[in-house]
């Protein structure tokens, strides 16, 4: 742009470099031109003196003619110079180009008055005194003396003008040969900086052609970037609502529907399978939702049968060529990509994305950043689903059991006997105590103690229905919260546990008990007690009373 500024600022100065140069032929033929006028209104100047002269001659050679016959005829001459005269006169003095010419035609216009004066009175005289007093007058050499006065004055008058005329046309020549010469010195002036300029007016086009390919080239990557961008920004806004819908769920599971959602919207034409790992064993991941068209995909893949999950990074497969993962099911289309991208967050492996149907060729590479891109994002949000699980579940679990602790089973107890009394059902509470359980810990120390609570803690677990909450409500002492069901019915299921539990032998092997029984006590609202507290205590009463009648039993209520 400043290269095209001073490209145009240079034209501009040679521009008016040549129209300077131009002007000088212009400026010395106008001096030329002037000494031309000067010498024109010499040569009129002196015109306009020679005429007086003639006309006083013709006016003298008429009134000759008239004295001499007295005939009228030989005055038409001599009329016509009295009525052009002083005209003639008039003009011969006032257009006088100098001061000193302007004196001379002065005089000879007052001789040539005087003149005709002389020549007035000798035509009256001749008139009212005939031709011998007209001629004596006349003899009197006057009128002579005025014509050779007149005469010697515009000789003068000639000579002097033929030699300013000559010094005039001197010049002229001087001058016309000099502005000859400049002008052909301002031509070829001209066509040098016209060349110049046209010089500089190429260059001027060429960086501006060049300019305007450099703005063509730059609006064409601009409007790129735009798309891109706006590509960019609507892929992002499909992330940030899928990670905004997976942070909501309230476990990992719950999110595969949102997920399965919304890839398709950042992916079209992609299908997919998502795998999870599986909490209880990190080398087994389990198919949780797919999307599109997928392959058959197995239900649960072991890591060492996916080649990204073995390097802990992504794998293509685009060809027959290419080595096939083991959990593929269809061989390798030539037409369409595969991807696997592990789900990696903080160095811990949250699952697998397998994708099919990716474009081939240059498209592919855009699709794979994209893919990959989510794949982050999904990961952290899996990871951090997982571990607001993890955290929920630990907030309200006994780490020893993994039954719930009894902080939850204080708030489960007020709202099912809530619910209850909303839906008028009844809702059983059965404690259970392991009988002797400080012999075990003496005698086989407390690693085995720990191992016994587990064993009945995993009895109680299965014993109980689904809805159904185990606690263990401090130390060795566990409690059931039975919702929608009677005393009656929570002792058979109390007993039925009791039962098994006698049966179990934890220890085959000799290093801890050969048999572990528990006491159980029942009581059920609204038959036993109203309230949480007054439920609690009438169990904790039958337990007692279990416990005094020899332990290994089941009572029951008030
Ligand atoms: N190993 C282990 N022992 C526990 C734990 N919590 C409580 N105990 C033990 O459980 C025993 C409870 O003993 P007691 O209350 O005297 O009753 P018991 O020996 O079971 O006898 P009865 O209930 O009358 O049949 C104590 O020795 C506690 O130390 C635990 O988390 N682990």
């Amino acid at each position: 742009m400043r290269s095209a500024r001073h490209l145009k600022f240079v034209a501009l100065a040679v521009f008016i470099v040549m129209v300077l140069i131009a002007a000088v032929p212009f400026w010395l033929n106008r001096s030329v031109n002037d000494l031309l006028a000067q010498s024109r209104a010499e040569l009129r100047a002196q015109q306009r003196l020679d005429d007086i002269l003639t006309s006083m001659r013709d006016a003298e050679t008429a009134q000759r003619g008239f004295v001499i016959t007295g005939n009228d005829v030989f005055l038409e001459p001599y009329e016509q110079v009295r009525r052009t005269l002083p005209g003639v006169l008039h003009d011969a003095k006032d257009k006088a180009p100098t001061d000193a010419e302007r004196a001379t035609a002065w005089r000879i216009a007052r001789l040539a008055e005087l003149k005709l004066a002389e020549l007035d009175e000798t035509i009256q005289l001749r008139r009212r005194a005939g031709f011998e007093a007209t001629e004596r007058v006349v003899s009197s050499l006057r009128g002579k003396q005025y014509m050779d006065d007149m005469r010697r004055l515009v000789a003068a008058e000639d000579a002097r003008s033929m030699a300013r005329h000559d010094a005039l046309q001197a010049d002229l020549l001087a001058r016309s040969a000099r502005s000859f010469t400049v002008s052909v010195a301002a031509t070829a002036c001209n066509i040098v900086a016209l060349g110049i300029l046209l010089l500089l007016i190429m260059r001027m086009l060429r960086a501006r052609r060049a300019i305007a390919g450099q703005l063509e080239t730059q609006t064409g990557q601009l409007a790129e970037a735009v798309g891109l961008t706006t590509r960019h920004n609507r892929e992002l806004k499909f992330v940030a609502e899928m990670l905004r819908a997976v942070e909501a769920v309230p476990s990992v599971p719950d999110a595969a529907p949102v997920i399965a959602r919304s890839l398709p919207k950042l992916l079209p034409g992609v299908s997919g399978t998502l795998f999870l790992l599986r909490d209880e064993d990190e080398h087994v991941l389990d198919r949780h939702t797919q999307w599109g068209t997928p392959s058959e995909q197995p239900s649960e893949i072991d890591i060492e049968s996916c080649w990204s999950l073995r390097h802990g990074a992504r794998y293509r497969t685009a060809s027959s060529n290419d080595l096939p993962c083991a959990h593929y099911r269809r061989p390798v289309e030539e037409t369409t990509a595969r991807l696997c991208i592990p789900l990696v967050t903080h160095d811990e492996l949250v699952g697998m994305l397998h994708l099919e149907g990716l474009a081939a060729g240059p498209a592919y590479e855009e699709q794979e950043r994209l893919a990959v891109t989510v794949a982050e994002q999904l990961a952290l949000a899996l990871g951090n689903a997982r571990l607001r699980e993890s955290l929920r579940r630990q907030s309200v679990l006994d780490p020893l059991t993994g039954l719930f602790n009894r902080r939850h089973f204080d708030a489960a107890l007020k709202r099912e006997l809530a619910r209850a009394r909303r839906k008028n059902v009844p809702v059983s509470l059965v404690l259970v105590d392991i009988d002797h359980f400080k012999r075990v810990n003496d005698d086989y120390g407390h690693a085995v103690g720990d191992a016994v609570l587990r064993t009945i803690a995993q009895q109680l677990r299965l014993g109980i229905r689904e809805g159904d909450i185990a606690c263990r409500y401090g130390g060795e002492e566990m409690v059931l919260l039975l919702p929608e069901c009677a005393a009656a019915d929570a002792g058979t299921r109390a007993e039925a546990i009791r039962i098994a539990l006698a049966a179990i032998v934890p220890h085959p092997e000799g290093e801890g008990p050969q048999k572990v029984t528990a006491s159980f006590g029942v009581a059920a609202y609204p038959a036993h007690a109203q309230d949480a507290e007054a439920l609690f205590w009438a169990a904790d009463k039958a337990l007692y009373r279990a416990k005094q009648q020899g332990r290994n039993r089941v009572m029951t209520g008030a």
